[in-house]
This record gives C-alpha cells, structure tokens and sequence, in this order.
C-alpha cells in the first residue's frame, strides 16, 4: 500500500508569518504522497472584528451565522488557503488548494438545532477519496481550506481537526495514513504551563484521565477526539506536534511530540 501523509495546521502558526515559512518549507520536503490542511480560526476572529463582527466559540466551534459565513469564506477559502498555496509552490510543492466544494471533494450538512445553534456550521456527511486520490497520483498536493458545502449549494464552516481526522480516516481504506498534527506547542502537556512537559506516548485511558482532571482542555479536546476516532478507523499512526518537528516526525526514525494510541 502507498503511504500518504495528512497533515493540519492550526492558525496560531498560521498568524504568525516567520513560522509559516518555516513550516511551509519542512512540509515542501516530506517525500511521498502528502496532503495539508489548513485552520486559521484565528486570522477569522481577527479579520470579523475589523468588519465589526464579534467571533463567538463554543465548545472551540465557531456560531457562524449568514455574516461570518461570508468572512470565513473569504478568509480561509481565499486569503489563507492560496497564500500557503503560493508559499509552497515558491518552495517547488505543486499545491492546489481546494475547500469542500471543489471537485465534491468534502460533503456536508448544516449541524442541526439542539441546544445550541452553531448556523452555517458543517458536519461532514462524506469525503470523495477517490477524487483525493486522482490529484495526488497526478503529483498534485491538495490544500485543504476548513470549509465545505452541502446539497443545497451552501458553504459550511468545518472544524480544521475534524477536517484532517474525517479525510485521514476515510483514505485509510486505499493508504497507509499517517496524520500529523501540528501547533505551537511541543504535544500534549502533562502540564499546561510547563511547555517541556510532553507526553511521549498517550493511550485513551490516559486522555479520558487527564481530560477529567482538567489537564488537557479547551481546542486539545476536539482535537484528541477527532484523532481517537481517526485511529479506531484505520489511521495507522497520529503525532501531535511543534509546527518546527515535521521534519523530525516524518522520518521515523526519532520520536518528536506525542504519538496516540488507543
Ligand atoms: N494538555 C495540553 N497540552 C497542550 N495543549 C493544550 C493542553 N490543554 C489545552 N491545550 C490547548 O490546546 C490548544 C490547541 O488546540 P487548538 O487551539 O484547537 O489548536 P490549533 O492551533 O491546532 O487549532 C493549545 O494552544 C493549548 O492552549
Ligand atoms: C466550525 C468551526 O469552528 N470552524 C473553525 C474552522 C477553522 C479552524 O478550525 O481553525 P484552527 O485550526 O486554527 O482552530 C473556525 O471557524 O474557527
């Protein structure tokens, strides 16, 4: 089986545009079959207040009404998503940079109305592996803005993590995927105000405990979630990682970050 390797980047590298550049290179240089999706939740939030917008989370989900739809459509579709293109494509990675609705690539549905409306948020109803798997046999490396559409012809905001694990797990089938998340910090902290303090190695007894003391919290437990359930579908190996550790964690050789396991 070919190997592919999905990675996902969050926005506070993103908004910070010497990291970006950095990791943009590490990522042109990892061999193979390989994938990027984007986040930059953060550049949104900016970019909404400078529109008179005020961005409002829950549970790390952003209530994304007609207005904020239309500023995370221009932000993460447009501005984000083709300044990594371009960046990768200076550095000799022949991106294309795509949102759910590009080639039927991610299909979703509005979140229905339980307690909380989140508006045009979107849950991925199916991901067209076969349309992934034609641009990258074609050497093309898709870029992957977190949005999507449905049936109705709406765009719908996607979480990025869910975004990556949802993709990840559903080209495990036809790959040996691996997925990569990379953030700011070095992986998942045994302590939150100790940046040195990295889990190795975390099972999912380990996180469910961890979770209830409060150590892991706020955007790490989406993100934890989203993985679990990538690896009891198939994805072969998850690491959770510093944007700089690329490098260092798709050569498997050395152990970077916090690698999961159920
Ligand atoms: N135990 C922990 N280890 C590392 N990060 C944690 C932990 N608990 C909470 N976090 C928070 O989770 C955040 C990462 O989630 P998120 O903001 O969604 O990331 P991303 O930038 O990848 O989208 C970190 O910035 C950190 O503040
Ligand atoms: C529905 C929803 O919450 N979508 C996210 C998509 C961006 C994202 O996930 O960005 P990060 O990876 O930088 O957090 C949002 O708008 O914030």
């Amino acid at each position: 089986m070919q190997h592919v390797s999905i990675i996902k980047i969050g926005g506070n590298i993103i908004d910070d545009k010497e990291a970006t550049t950095r990791f943009l290179l590490k990522f042109s240089q990892v061999p193979g079959y390989k994938l990027l999706i984007h986040g930059g939740g953060k550049i949104a939030t900016q970019i909404a207040e400078r529109l008179g917008l005020k961005a409002q989370m829950v549970d790390g989900r952003r209530i994304t009404d007609q207005s904020m739809l239309e500023v995370v459509t221009m932000v993460y579709g447009g501005l984000v998503n083709k300044q990594l293109v371009a960046g990768l494509q200076a550095k000799g990675c022949n991106a294309i940079g795509l949102t759910g609705a590009d080639g039927n690539s991610v299909l979703a549905q509005k979140r229905e109305v339980a307690t909380i409306d989140y508006g045009f948020a979107g849950d991925i109803v199916a991901v067209n592996a076969q349309q992934i798997s034609s641009l990258l046999e074609q050497q093309l490396t898709p870029v992957f803005a977190p949005l999507t559409y449905d049936t109705t012809g709406s765009m719908l905001n996607t979480n990025a993590d869910t975004m990556a694990a949802t993709i990840a797990w559903s080209l495990a089938s036809r790959y040996n995927v691996h997925l990569i998340y990379c953030f700011e910090k070095k992986g998942v902290l045994s302590d939150p105000d100790n940046d040195n303090s990295v889990i190795p190695a975390l099972t999912l007894p380990m996180y469910e405990q961890l979770k209830q003391q409060g150590i892991i919290s706020k955007g790490m437990i989406p993100k934890l979630d989203n993985a679990y359930t990538a690896l009891r579908k198939g994805v072969q190996r998850i690491i959770i990682c510093h944007a700089d550790e690329l490098q260092t964690v798709v050569s498997t050789s050395t152990v970077s970050g916090t690698t999961l396991s159920l």
